[in-house]
C-alpha cells in the first residue's frame, strides 16, 4: 500500500461508485488497455489544470476539449506519457513511450498541457497488462503497465538525459555517447579542461530487482468509513487525484507480512467499534495505520495514528494484536490532532513492547522507531549503499563526511571501512537514532551532529576536520549551494553523490565539475519498481588526484 502521505477523508460511497462505473465504461469502450481512461490526473496535476483551464490561451495548436492523435516519445517522473503536437508538449496519463494514442485535451498552459487517454491507437511493444487488479484506481504505482526491462532502460536514460541537458555534461552509455547539450556556459573560474573535452560520465545500466514485487517494508494506510463494509471501518489507498479512500487488502509491491498486519488491525479496530477520523469535521478516532516489517529479523511494528490520546479498549487491542500478528515487537500510538493533511503528530507512546524494531542492512543492525526514515526496499538498499561504498573506495585510513545522514545508515555502512566518519542531519530524533545505532553495532569511530549540513560543515572545517571522502544524499531539492561551496573548499579526494532526483543531481554535479571534480561513473539503482522514482549514485574524483 504505497500511499500519498497526505490527507485522509471519508469514503464517499455514492460518488466513488459512480466514478468506478464511469471508469469501467471507459475501459470497456477502449478495450481496457489504455488505462486511466477517465483522465484522472495527480492531485498536483489537477490543481494545475484548474488554474490553466481558467483562461483559454490563444495561439496554441490545441485547446481544451480537442481530440488529437499523438506519438508518445517520453515519460515524466510522475509516469505520464509525453507527446508533442506541432511542438507543443502534452502529458498523457496512462500512455507509455512507443504508444500512439488519441488524447482529449483537458487543460492547457503556456508551455504544456494535459490530456486524457481517450483511445489507444497503437500499443508500444513494451506495454503489458498491469497485474494489479486495482491499478487504474490507485495512485501508488504509475508504471505497472510497462515491461520492467523498459522501466529500467528508461530510468538509465533519464539520468543520462538530465546530465546532458541540465548539467550540460558529456555522457556515455556503453557504446553510445551523448554529447552535452550545450557546453558553452562553463563558469569562468571552472577548473580543468573545458567541459567539451572532458571524458564523458559513464552511466551504467540500472540495477533492477530480479523479482520486482513485494519489496516495500513499510505500509502507511489511511483509514475511512464505508456503509458497505460490516463494522464500517476501511483502509487502503487514496483514489487517484482525490482524498477518497478505497478499501484494499492486497498490494503487489508491499511485503506480505505488512498486508497481513494491516488486515488484522482493521479487523480488530472494527470489532472494537472504532470510528475513523473525518477530515471534514475533525472528529473520529483512527487516522492512519502504519506498519513496518523488518525483513532480516522478522519483527513487526504497528503504529496507530489517532485523533487524540484516548484509546477505547486499549488493553483488548494490545492483547488481540499480540495474539494475531506474528512477530509483533512494538505496538505504538501516535497522536495527531492537527487538521492539516500530515500523517504523524509529535507525540508517540508505546502501548506494548519496544519503541523500535531491529532490521539489518549488510552486517549493520538498525533500531527503527515509529517515525524514523528508513529505506523501504531492503534488497535494493544494500545494492545502493554497495555502490556508494565502491565509489568511496575506502582503504581503512580515510576521514569521511556523510551529509544528510538520516539515522546514520550510510555513515555506519562506511564506518567499518574508514578511520573516522562524521554524519550530519537536520532532524534531531534521527541523530538520536544514529548514535544509538552506532553503539548497537559497537562502532566507536562515528561522530554525529544535528543541524543543516550547510551550517555544520563550515564548523567542522574550522575545527580542522579534513575529509578524504564526502558523501551526500540530499532530499529531492538537492544540495544547498553553501554546502557545495564548502565541499569545494574542503577538497576531498572523492565525492559520492546519492540522489533521488536526476535534475537536481545534474545541476549540482555541474557545480562540482566546475569546481575541479570529474565524474567517474553513474549507477542508477531501482529502489521503487513500477513507480517513476529514479535513484542514482555518482562517484566523483578530484581532477588533480
Ligand atoms: C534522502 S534522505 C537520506 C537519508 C539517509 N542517507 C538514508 O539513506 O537513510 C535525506 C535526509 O536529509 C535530511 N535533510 C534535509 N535537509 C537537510 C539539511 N539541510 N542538512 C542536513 N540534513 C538534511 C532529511 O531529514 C533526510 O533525513
Amino acid at each position: 500500500m504505497v500511499l500519498p502521505e497526505i490527507g485522509e477523508s471519508r469514503l464517499k460511497d455514492r460518488k466513488q461508485g459512480k466514478g468506478r462505473e464511469r471508469q469501467q465504461a471507459d475501459r470497456n469502450r477502449h478495450g481496457g488497455k489504455g488505462g486511466f481512461a477517465t483522465g484522472a490526473g495527480s492531485a498536483r496535476g489537477r490543481g494545475g489544470e484548474r488554474r490553466q483551464q481558467a483562461a483559454a490561451i490563444a495561439g496554441l495548436p490545441v485547446q481544451v476539449g480537442d481530440r488529437v492523435d499523438v506519438e508518445i516519445i517520453g515519460l515524466t517522473h510522475e509516469g505520464e506519457g509525453v507527446g508533442r503536437v506541432e511542438g507543443y508538449t502534452l502529458f498523457v496519463r496512462g500512455a507509455v513511450p512507443g504508444d500512439r494514442v488519441r488524447a482529449e485535451v483537458s487543460s492547457v498552459g503556456k508551455s504544456f498541457g494535459r490530456a486524457r487517454l481517450a483511445e489507444l491507437l497503437e500499443a508500444s511493444a513494451d506495454r503489458i497488462a498491469a497485474p494489479c487488479a486495482i491499478y487504474e484506481l490507485c495512485g501508488g504505482c504509475q508504471l505497472q503497465h510497462w515491461d520492467y526491462a523498459a522501466q529500467l532502460r528508461w530510468k538509465r536514460q533519464l539520468v543520462a538525459d538530465n546530465l546532458a541537458r541540465i548539467g550540460k555534461l558529456p555522457v556515455a552509455m556503453g557504446d553510445v555517447e551523448l554529447a552535452a547539450t550545450d557546453t558553452s556556459d562553463a563558469s569562468a573560474d571552472s577548473v580543468g579542461p573545458p567541459p567539451a573535452t572532458r571524458p564523458p560520465v559513464l552511466v551504467h545500466p540500472t540495477i533492477g530487482m530480479d523479482e520486482p514485487w513485494r519489496y516495500r517494508n513499510k505500509a502507511q494506510v489511511p483509514i475511512g468509513m464505508s456503509a458497505s463494509v460490516e463494522g464500517g471501518l476501511i483502509g487502503g489507498f487514496f483514489e487517484q487525484g482525490s482524498h477518497d479512500i478505497v478499501d484494499m487488502d492486497v498490494c503487489l509491491i508491499q511485503q506480505e507480512p505488512n498486508e497481513e498486519t494491516v488486515r488484522v488491525v482493521k479487523r480488530i479496530a472494527r470489532s472494537l467499534g472504532w470510528s475513523s477520523y473525518d477530515r471534514g469535521t475533525g472528529r473520529g478516532l483512527l487516522r492512519h495505520v502504519v506498519v513496518r516489517h523488518a525483513e532480516a529479523t522478522g519483527e513487526r511494528m504497528v503504529v496507530l495514528i489517532t485523533n487524540g490520546r484516548d484509546l477505547p479498549h486499549e488493553d483488548e487491542l494490545v492483547a488481540l494484536v499480540r495474539e494475531q500478528v506474528p512477530g509483533v515487537a512494538s505496538i505504538c500510538q501516535n497522536v495527531n490532532t492537527s487538521r492539516a493533511s500530515i500523517v504523524f503528530g509529535d507525540e508517540t507512546r508505546v502501548l506494548w513492547g519496544r519503541d523500535v524494531i531491529y532490521d539489518e542492512i549488510g552486517d549493520i543492525r538498525f533500531a527503527i522507531s515509529a517515525r524514523s526514515f528508513f529505506q523501504v526496499n531492503p534488497q535494493q538498499t544494500e545494492r545502493l549503499y554497495g555502490a556508494a561504498l565502491k565509489y568511496a573506495a575506502l582503504t581503512g585510513g580515510e576521514t569521511v563526511i556523510d551529509a544528510y545522514c538520516g539515522i546514520g545508515t550510510i555513515t555506519l555502512f562506511l564506518a567499518r571501512h574508514a578511520r573516522r566518519v562524521y554524519g550530519v542531519e537536520i532532524v534531531p530524533e534521527a541523530i538520536e537514532d544514529a548514535r544509538r545505532n552506532a553503539s548497537l553495532n559497537g562502532i566507536a569511530n562515528a561522530d554525529f551532529a544535528v543541524g543543516a549540513a550547510e551550517d555544520v560543515l563550515p564548523r567542522w572545517q574550522a575545527g580542522g576536520v579534513s575529509p578524504d571522502v564526502i558523501v551526500v544524499d540530499p532530499p529531492r531539492k538537492g544540495c544547498d549551494p553553501r554546502l557545495l561551496d564548502t565541499m569545494l573548499q574542503l577538497r576531498p579526494q572523492r565525492i559520492v553523490y546519492v540522489s533521488c532526483n536526476p535534475s537536481t543531481l545534474a545541476r549540482d554535479l555541474r557545480v562540482l565539475e566546475d569546481g575541479g571534480y570529474r565524474r567517474v561513473e553513474a549507477q542508477p539503482v531501482d529502489m521503487f519498481p513500477h513507480t517513476g522514482h529514479v535513484e542514482c549514485v555518482i562517484g566523483m574524483q578530484r581532477i588533480d588526484t
